[in-house]
């Protein structure tokens, strides 16, 4: 039998997600289908945890199974495989699930959908209450690399490139900052509601709310699950969004009469903080390549009341020349491998490959090249991603900067805040990092075209 589709526990919605994570899908989008059934704010909060946290730690709750299973992990049916994940997830990690509940909904579940394998469900389960903390983990000094993939759960191409770049410490403080859970930072929209004025809204509706490290207009929401459904949220009053991502268009330093050009805009994030930061005066063309993606700009920037947006469906890759030096300011927001924010997308720790890498350069250094073209002389392009690899990152700037004379790095300093200059490298570059600045891992290159 498999997974059906009916009303279902937290921990079968868990398997569920899981099962679709593991062909392709994304956990975000499967947790909000399977939240449009009939669950508690408890029971979603529950079953978000268990896909997260299996995700995250697969690597050591595998290791964890293999120490007591009579079957090895690779030889077991998929479905009991992941029962078991999401049971020693919670022995693991949830102390307020009492052992005994753990085992039987764990046995639940696998009577219910692979019968045969009840007994030993409930036999590894008991096993793993009973040594789990005499589990040998390989040793941290004689094998690093390894233990810091079994460990912490990432894949060893991942450890290995960061103990390369960054050396172990580093490395393994970067790696427990991605596993913790992520805080929902939102960007108060300007245009419709003041920053305090948006804070007491939000205290009134019972939520706890501090103040963002470096944006003015970033506030982080504890505990909301639920802010999806707040009044304030659907009246366009604010947008969840890190402040890595503010500090990319704070970068862009733009004016309110300016033209901008936001080259890989979707989902609209970045495009309505710009427009927001230009007070909706000035015009912003807004690309992407998938026309399905442009709609959700569209009803963004409707919701948030931003009406200096035109979306285009580009390939941005391609030359237009009709935009030829247009633009004051352009965004190359670029597809990328997502290292920098594992914390809120753990999936990326097994979808993205090392040779990813290469394919992803190529792509961003022919995006970054295209769009130079649209910039005005005196203009300003910013490029971005939001990964900790320099393949990615400066790899791709110096080779544009290398080729194309015109163009230098420009000076953050005056757009960013003080906190974060000791960090800014050649005057317009900035990599933040979640252990060292507490937000999600940005890229972010600021390129004046001089001529
Ligand atoms: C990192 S996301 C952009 C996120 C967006 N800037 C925001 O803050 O909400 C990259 C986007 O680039 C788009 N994209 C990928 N290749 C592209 C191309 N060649 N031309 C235009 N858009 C592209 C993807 O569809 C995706 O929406």
């Amino acid at each position: 039998m498999e997974i059906e589709k009916r009303k279902v526990n937290p921990r079968e919605v868990a398997l569920k997600v899981i099962e679709k994570v593991e062909k392709g899908s994304y956990s975000n989008l499967e947790l909000n289908a399977q939240f449009k059934k009939d669950l508690s704010e408890q029971d979603k909060n529950l079953a978000t945890e268990l896909v997260y946290g299996v995700i995250k730690n697969r690597i050591r709750i595998d290791y964890i199974i293999s120490k007591v299973s009579s079957i090895s992990v690779g030889k077991l049916d998929n479905i009991v495989l992941n029962i078991l994940r999401i049971g020693v997830y919670q022995i693991l990690f949830l102390d307020k699930i009492p052992s005994y509940a753990v085992v039987n909904e764990s046995v639940k579940l696998a009577k219910k959908y692979r019968k045969f394998s009840a007994g030993f469900v409930n036999a590894v389960l008991r096993n793993v209450i009973r040594k789990i903390n005499e589990i040998e983990y390989p040793d941290e000094k004689k094998e690093p690399e390894r233990f810091l993939s079994i460990y912490y759960s990432f894949p060893k191409w991942m450890i290995a490139r960061w103990m390369e770049l960054y050396g172990y410490e580093f490395t393994k403080e970067l790696i427990q900052a991605l596993n913790e859970k992520p805080r929902l930072c939102i960007r108060v929209n300007t245009l419709k509601v003041s920053v305090d004025e948006l804070k007491t809204i939000l205290e009134k509706e019972g939520y706890e709310v501090n103040k963002g490290y470096f944006i003015d207009e970033a506030l982080y929401l504890v505990k909301a699950h639920n802010f999806t459904d707040s009044e304030s949220f659907m009246k366009g009053y604010f947008q969840p969004q890190d402040e890595g991502s503010l500090l990319v268009v704070r970068a862009l330093g733009v004016n309110k009469k300016d033209r901008v050009l936001d080259a890989a805009a979707a989902p609209g994030g970045k495009t309505t903080y710009i427009a927001q930061l230009m007070e909706n005066e000035g015009q912003i063309i807004a690309w992407d390549i998938h026309p399905h993606r442009l709609d959700l700009i569209d009803k963004l920037c409707e919701k948030m009341g931003v009406s200096i947006v035109k979306t285009e469906q580009k390939d941005a890759a391609i030359i237009d020349e009709k935009y030829t030096a247009y633009f004051d300011k352009v965004l190359v927001d670029a597809p990328c491998s997502g290292l920098g924010v594992i914390k809120r997308k753990p999936d990326i720790k097994w979808s993205k490959k090392a040779e990813d890498i290469l394919l992803l350069r190529n792509e961003q250094l022919k995006l970054l090249k295209t769009c130079s073209n649209y910039v005005k002389p005196g203009g300003v392009i910013v490029y971005s991603t939001c990964t900790l690899e320099p393949g990615e990152n400066e790899d791709v700037v110096y080779s544009f900067l290398m080729e194309n004379k015109d163009f230098q790095l420009d000076d953050l300093k005056p757009l960013l805040p003080e906190k974060l200059h000791p960090y800014i490298k050649n005057k317009g570059i900035l990599q933040t990092f979640p252990h060292i600045h507490g937000i999600d891992g940005f890229f972010i290159a600021r390129i004046k075209r001089v001529k």
